[in-house]
């Protein structure tokens, strides 16, 4: 057995990890990562990339049917499903060597590809090399979830680790769980020429405001993908191409393609956390604000510890760990800032608080300034103008955003830096946006504030009719 010391053993190189290994060895830290199966992690080779990927493809196919309205006659796609997959395959490949063991190792990263596990508090083993730390980062991700639904076991089916595989259209697609995964796939599926059911449980994106996801669904409904909502799969029958299932109320869906997308599962089966002292809390490696576990040299960061799973909150999460392990400065993670976005058409995008918590949290302080899509010129001029911004704002600071409508994960942006910065409402108001941008949403959203207070107050006319008698 090979036995090394370093600085900082990070486990797993996805978003979390890999950023932590760039950042660490780039500040003078000697790095070792350890990864047991793909450099890039979830997001490059199952996730976000493949998946926006795909999106991208059904939106090509999808401007073809729908130039009717600009006096572009309507053509059907002829859609090469397999060509859509060789352009995922084709991103994934061109964004692989920023996550390289190539790039990290150019850096000066000691990358071992071997899974890692605690033999001790302060070892790890990963192949026939024990590593010994000063401190360790658990950042090993998440795995679909698959639960025990009784008959699942004996037809196939996908997840995310392998839709994208598939090379040939799927005649009719069912999704079991109506949460981003499902949706995103859904359209982009349907878009690419799939008969598409999603069999959702509960409510379909029912972690988002319910005003803002009626506004995507309606569209989803709208371009033929058919949502079952309050349906929990109860019952699965059937072989490959004849897939049925049976919902707890007993309705019936048929299918020929089966995607399972009904949550995640921290990945730490490999770990052996009990010989580190690690504990879990609700599936979740359980960390204190500052992202450490109960065994104090070692961080846990990203999918594996944190209820929301984003890259760019295991990004976040990087930044908290850089700061604590190497400066030995107090770091703590906030998550009142943090956004996320569904890249449906139209996408759907939260910061903060939503409408409903923010009324629990705050009560009568609280004002809602809304503004609807159909107000921006850029969108008419484009034959999109649907969508809705609400802004949460108490004294004045708003405290969440929630948007659906085109482009909401980018105008989501702007919300994120007030919120994270604690800016005021008129730090929006007060930015000059060019003419005609859809970023102006924000803007008007903001003047929404101060409509009432200008243009309804007495006060203000009373003072303004008096100037105006004086000055000559
Ligand atoms: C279909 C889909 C679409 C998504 N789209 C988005 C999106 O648009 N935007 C967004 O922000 N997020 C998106 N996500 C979520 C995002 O992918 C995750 O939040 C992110 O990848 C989490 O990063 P992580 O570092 O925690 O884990 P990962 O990136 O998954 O990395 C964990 C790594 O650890 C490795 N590993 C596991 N166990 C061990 C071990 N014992 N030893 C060594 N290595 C180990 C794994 O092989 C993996 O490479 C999407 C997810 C899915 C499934
Ligand atoms: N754009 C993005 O940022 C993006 C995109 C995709 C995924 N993600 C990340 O991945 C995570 C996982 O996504 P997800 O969509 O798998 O999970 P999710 O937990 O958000 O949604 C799963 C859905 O499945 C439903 N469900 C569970 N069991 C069911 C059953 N038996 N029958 C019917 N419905 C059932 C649940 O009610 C829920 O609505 C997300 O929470 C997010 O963090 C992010």
């Amino acid at each position: 057995m090979k036995r090394i010391k370093t600085d900082l053993c990070i486990i797993g190189a996805g978003s979390g990890g890999l950023s932590i290994a760039a950042g660490a060895v780039q500040m003078g830290a000697d790095v070792v990562l350890l990864e047991g199966h793909k450099m890039g992690g979830d997001c490059l080779n199952y996730g976000c990339v493949p998946s926006k990927a795909l999106i991208a493809a059904g939106k090509a196919a999808h401007a073809l049917e729908a130039g009717e309205k600009y006096g572009v006659a309507k053509a059907v796609p002829q859609i090469d499903f397999a060509g859509a997959k060789a352009h995922v395959a084709d991103v994934i490949k061109t964004i692989e060597p920023h996550d390289s063991v190539e790039r990290f190792e150019g850096l000066g990263v000691n990358v071992i590809q071997e899974y890692g596990s605690f033999l001790s508090p302060k070892e790890v083993q990963a192949g026939d090399t024990v590593i010994t730390a000063r401190r360790f980062v658990i950042a090993t991700g998440s795995s679909p979830l698959v639960p025990p639904i009784p008959g699942l076991e004996d037809v196939p089916y996908d997840t995310n680790e392998t839709i994208f595989e598939q090379l040939e259209r799927l005649d009719h697609l069912l999704i079991i769980g109506g949460g981003p995964i499902g949706m995103e796939m859904a359209q982009a599926h349907r878009r690419l020429g799939c008969q598409v059911t999603v069999i959702e449980g509960a409510k379909a994106l029912g972690k988002d405001d319910p005003e803002m996801a009626a506004i995507v669904l309606e569209n989803l409904r709208a371009e033929g993908i058919e949502i079952a909502e309050d349906a929990l799969a109860a019952e699965i029958r059937g072989k490959a191409g004849a897939i049925e299932i049976e919902a707890q109320d007993g309705r019936i869906f048929k299918g020929t393609h089966l995607l399972m997308a009904v949550g995640r599962k921290p990945n730490i089966d490999k770990l052996n956390l009990e010989k580190a002292g690690i504990s879990t809390e609700r599936g979740l490696i359980k960390v204190d604000a500052g992202l450490r576990t109960d065994n104090r040299k070692v961080y846990a960061v990203g999918d594996v510890a944190s209820p929301l799973q984003f890259t760019h909150v295991a990004g976040y999460h990087a930044g908290i760990v850089i700061r604590s392990a190497l400066t030995a400065m107090p770091a703590k993670a906030r998550t009142d800032h943090l956004p996320w976005a569904t890249y449906t058409d139209p996408e759907l995008a939260q910061v903060g608080l939503t409408e409903a918590q923010a009324r629990e949290k705050h009560g009568e302080k609280l004002e809602v300034l809304r503004f609807d899509f159909s107000g921006n010129d850029r969108l008419i001029a484009e034959g999109k103008a649907k969508g809705l911004i609400k802004v949460m704002v108490v004294k004045g600071k708003p405290v969440g955003a929630s948007i659906a409508g085109p482009q909401a994960g980018e105008l989501i942006n702007t919300w994120a830096l007030l919120i994270a910065n604690g800016l005021k409402i008129g730090a929006v108001a007060a930015m000059v946006a060019p003419y005609p941008t859809v970023a102006e949403i924000n803007k008007r959203a903001a003047g929404v504030y101060y409509t009432p207070r200008l243009f309804d107050s007495t006060l203000v006319k009373r003072v303004v009719g008096m100037i105006q008698k004086w000055i000559p």
